[in-house]
């Protein structure tokens, strides 16, 4: 039996979602059963969102459609008219499933007002999307893209069942024009395409409302281990070392080799090295020119800063000859590093331990005549975990050839032909394996889109991979502790000092308080 899995944790495809709901319909809970369940419960958070709104109660105006969706719709819609709301229901085409219909007509027989004319929602304080819902494929033209485009331009709040009108249930792609929610309201499951990038503009807070779909038939559709999974506190807290023991020792908590910076590029090196400060990890050893030793040495106090031959201009030349790259329990290579030292990419690669690459570790291996575009699998040369966490821009040189046109789908592939795990970075970090699993961080913003913050996420996720390393546990679970991790440690900051106020320094100096609770 596989171990049941926080639903919260759960991303399907819109064919999976479909699965899981046939099977509940085949032990026998009837369609119309779930779709009372389901709407009832959406009609009580809805009430509970607006219980604070003027005037109170709010008028709501619902757009129903032919399928489901719509038939969701009209159960909040006559739950709510009992409660006494006062509702308007516009229905942009007759067509209509059977159940669906049932539940227009009820509607109609209850004196609900069906508006002729989408002009008329114009009165209301609230407008409700249950147009479509999961599945939705095809382009939104014509009338319905003329309704959708006019209610976007309105002032209302905007409240979508399920998946906004108009985003395609995988992809997240609008399909023409969709449905601009403040607030969307995914049912049962979270589905894909409300994590990839193209519908975060409006997906509006997201929230998923349970429907207690039993965890036997999640894993009888995705199987003991599902392929999606979205990063969760709880799943990234519970990966963390943390509380530590009672005894221990530096040694006992990571040794992690840091080979960063150039003259050009001291702050990285710095910004890394304070990254891997907050891991907590037990050694740190930074590898840097030995121009920039006294700055290393005055800035990160407990390091043992290895003081490396430079080149005229200033980048590491080589390794001194006594550094033992094996003695280390993870290495990372790259940020600050410039391009000039090819051999320090070769002699890492060659060590069997765990290697992070970001920044210019990744532009020397897209160089690498061995990484071929990321389709020579490195698996059979190497078995400890090779860790490439790139922007898009990176992510385009290291797989060329790549022609998935989605950060998710494309991280999958990257990380399946090149054998490496891939964090691809974007407004919403994608965890890809080589066996094809995918974690997502769901919650992010905009203001680690600056300078230094790739450094800072490289030194936490290096430092708790060392101390993973060390202590026997499993890689990648601290790879995506380290992305939620930086997330949050940059919300946290937001908070106190505003989107801008976020620097690298900042983000690194914050990173602590968010585990202070847990220590
Ligand atoms: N699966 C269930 O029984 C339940 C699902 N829940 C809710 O229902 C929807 C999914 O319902 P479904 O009927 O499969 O899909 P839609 O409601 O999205 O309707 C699809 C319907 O619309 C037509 N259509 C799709 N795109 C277009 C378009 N661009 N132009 C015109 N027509 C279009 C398509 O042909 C179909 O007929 C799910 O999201 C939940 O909200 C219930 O919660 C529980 C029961
Ligand atoms: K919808």
């Amino acid at each position: 039996m596989s171990v049941e899995l926080d639903l919260d944790r759960i991303i399907v495809s819109a064919a999976e979602m479909s699965a899981i709901e046939t099977r509940l319909f085949d032990a026998g809970f009837p369609v119309a059963a779930l779709m009372e369940k389901v709407a009832g419960r959406i009609a009580q958070w809805i009430q509970h969102w607006l219980s604070q709104q003027t005037p109170n109660p709010p008028h709501l105006g619902v757009l129903v459609g032919p399928g489901h969706n719509g038939g969701d719709a009209l159960v909040v819609a006559r739950e709510l008219w009992f409660q006494g709301y006062p509702i308007s229901i516009y229905r942009p085409l007759d067509k209509a499933k059977p159940l669906t219909q049932a539940h227009f007509d009820y509607a109609t027989s209850l004196g609900i007002p069906i508006l002729d004319r989408w002009q008329d929602l114009q009165d209301c304080q609230v407008i409700v999307d249950g147009l479509f819902g999961f599945g939705q494929t095809r382009p939104i033209e014509g009338k319905l893209a003329d309704l959708l485009t006019w209610v976007n331009q309105q002032p209302q709040q905007r409240l979508s069942i399920d998946i906004p009108s108009g985003i395609h249930t995988d992809t997240g792609e609008v399909l023409g024009v969709a449905f601009q929610a403040d607030v969307t309201l995914c049912l049962g499951l979270w589905k894909r395409g409300l994590f990839q990038d193209a519908a975060l503009d409006v997906l509006g807070e997201v929230q998923r409302l349970d429907f207690d779909i039993p965890w036997a038939d999640v894993a009888a559709v995705l199987g003991p281990v599902p392929q999606w999974q979205r990063i969760t506190p709880e799943s990234a807290r519970s990966a963390l070392p943390l509380p530590r023991p009672q005894f221990t020792h530096k040694y006992q908590q990571g040794q992690l080799l840091l080979i960063a910076g150039s003259r050009q590029y001291g702050g990285a090196a710095s910004l890394a090295a304070l990254g891997a400060r907050a891991s907590g990890v037990g050694m740190l050893t930074l590898a840097v020119p030995e121009s920039l030793q006294p700055l290393l040495n005055q800035q990160v106090p407990e390091a043992l800063v290895l003081a490396c031959p430079e080149t005229p201009q200033g980048a590491i030349a080589q390794l001194p000859r006594d550094c033992d790259l094996n003695r280390y329990d993870a290495i990372a290579l790259g940020p600050g590093l410039t391009q000039q030292t090819p051999t320090l990419l070769e002699q890492t690669l060659q060590i069997d331990s765990p290697l992070v690459l970001d920044a210019d570790g990744l532009n020397l291996l897209a160089a690498d005549s061995n990484w071929q575009g990321g389709e020579a699998n490195i698996t059979p040369w190497r078995s400890s975990p090779l860790i490439l966490t790139p922007h898009p821009g990176e992510f385009r040189r290291l797989f060329p050839h790549l022609s998935a046109p989605h950060p998710a789908e494309a991280a999958q592939q990257a990380a399946s032909q090149s054998g490496a795990l891939v964090v691809l970075k974007g407004a919403r970090v994608v965890i890809a394996r080589p066996d094809g699993s995918l974690a997502i961080n769901p919650e992010s913003t905009p203001a680690l889109a600056r300078g230094g913050s790739g450094d800072v996420l490289t030194g936490l996720m290096a430092g708790l991979v060392a101390i993973a390393a060390c202590q026997k546990r499993a890689i990648a679970p601290l790879v995506h502790s380290a992305v939620w991790w930086h997330a949050q440690g940059a919300l946290r900051a937001q908070q106190q000092r505003g989107v801008l106020g976020v620097d690298a320094w900042t983000l690194s100096q914050t990173l602590p308080l968010v585990v202070a609770g847990q220590v």
